[in-house]
């Protein structure tokens, strides 16, 4: 029998693969603290793993045009931040759909946005051209009073725009670091990615955190990932139960580290496409 030949994959279509795989695999890792992961809710009541996955998928369509219209568009300048910036608020409304109203990945679309763009130009400058993209002013885009507004005004806190303007600091020089470092050690690979996930956390301003718990849930979280991180990581046994303390705590506090997992997917993105380009 004659083998099916499958259509080969466009480049923007591998991207677009690729986003919504980081999106599904930061969804899917367990014990992540107080987020939704294989175990259960986290500190949210309206999300589960399902919608988590419906909505990763619903974006695929969204991240292929943001690769496209790079490389249509070809370089770095206005007219791309523009086109991703309408592609963008496009995905959030079909992420909306997807999961009846509810912010699933609204930062995610943010991040991996970003970065799907950047890889399309140049997989090897991508966070520094995600940077250059994020420092462009979208004129088209409106100025929600968003919870990240509202912290960013009350603490004066860096969020999700502010990281990505810097070129993703979190993710290179934590997340991805501790990923590699981890991985050298055969921790596992659900080890190093959960270590990757502190790593991300020591330092994080998460905007969704400081929403729900204030500067207390903010100090907890760095804390209390730095604390797994120094009792020996995910895979010890003494960082373990300090992982189910961070997650006690947190779920305590209602304060849930969404801009952290965003960041994780970026980091796992960022990883395949080291893989794979
Ligand atoms: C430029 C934008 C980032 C503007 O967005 P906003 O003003 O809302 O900025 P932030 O709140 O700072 O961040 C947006 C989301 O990013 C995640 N995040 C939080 N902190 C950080 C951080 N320090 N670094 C990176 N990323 C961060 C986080 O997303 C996750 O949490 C979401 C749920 O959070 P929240 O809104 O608090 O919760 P709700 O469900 O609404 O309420 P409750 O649960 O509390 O009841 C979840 O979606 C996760 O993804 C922040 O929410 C940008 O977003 C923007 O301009 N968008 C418009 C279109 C556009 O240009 N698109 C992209 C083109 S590439
Ligand atoms: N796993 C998760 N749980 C809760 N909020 C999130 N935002 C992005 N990923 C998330």
């Amino acid at each position: 029998m004659r083998a099916l030949k499958l259509h080969e994959l466009t480049l923007a279509e591998r991207l677009a693969d690729m986003a919504v795989d980081a999106l599904i695999d930061e969804a899917d890792l367990s014990p992540k603290p107080a987020l939704v992961d294989r175990r259960g809710n986290g500190a949210h009541s309206d999300l589960h793993l399902g919608l988590m996955h419906a909505s990763a998928l619903s974006l695929w369509p969204m991240f292929k045009e943001m690769a496209e219209a790079a490389l249509d568009i070809g370089e770095i300048g206005l007219p791309l931040r523009e086109a991703l910036g309408r592609i963008g608020r496009e995905g959030e409304q079909a992420m909306l759909v997807t999961t009846n109203g509810v912010n699933t990945h609204r930062g995610a679309i943010w991040a991996l946005g970003l970065l799907t763009a950047a890889a399309a130009l140049a997989p090897r400058d991508i966070t520094l051209n995600a940077a250059r993209l994020a420092l462009l002013n979208d004129r088209y885009a409106p100025q929600p009073f968003s919870h990240g507004a509202q912290v960013a005004q009350r603490y004066g806190a860096r969020g999700a725009r502010e990281e990505a303007q810097l070129g993703f600091p979190s993710v290179t020089q934590r997340g991805l670091p501790q990923l590699r470092k981890s991985r050298q050690l055969n921790t596992g690979e659900q080890n190093a990615r959960l270590d990757a996930l502190l790593a991300i956390m020591t330092e994080l301003a998460d905007t969704c955190v400081l929403y729900r718990a204030g500067p207390e849930g903010i100090s907890a979280m760095q804390r209390g990932a730095q604390a797994v991180l120094d009792a020996g990581g995910s895979a010890t046994l003494a960082g373990r139960r300090r992982l189910h303390e961070l997650d006690n705590q947190l779920l305590a506090l209602n304060a849930s580290p969404g801009g952290a997992a965003d960041l994780l997917a970026a980091c796992l993105f960022i990883d395949r496409l080291d893989g794979a380009l």
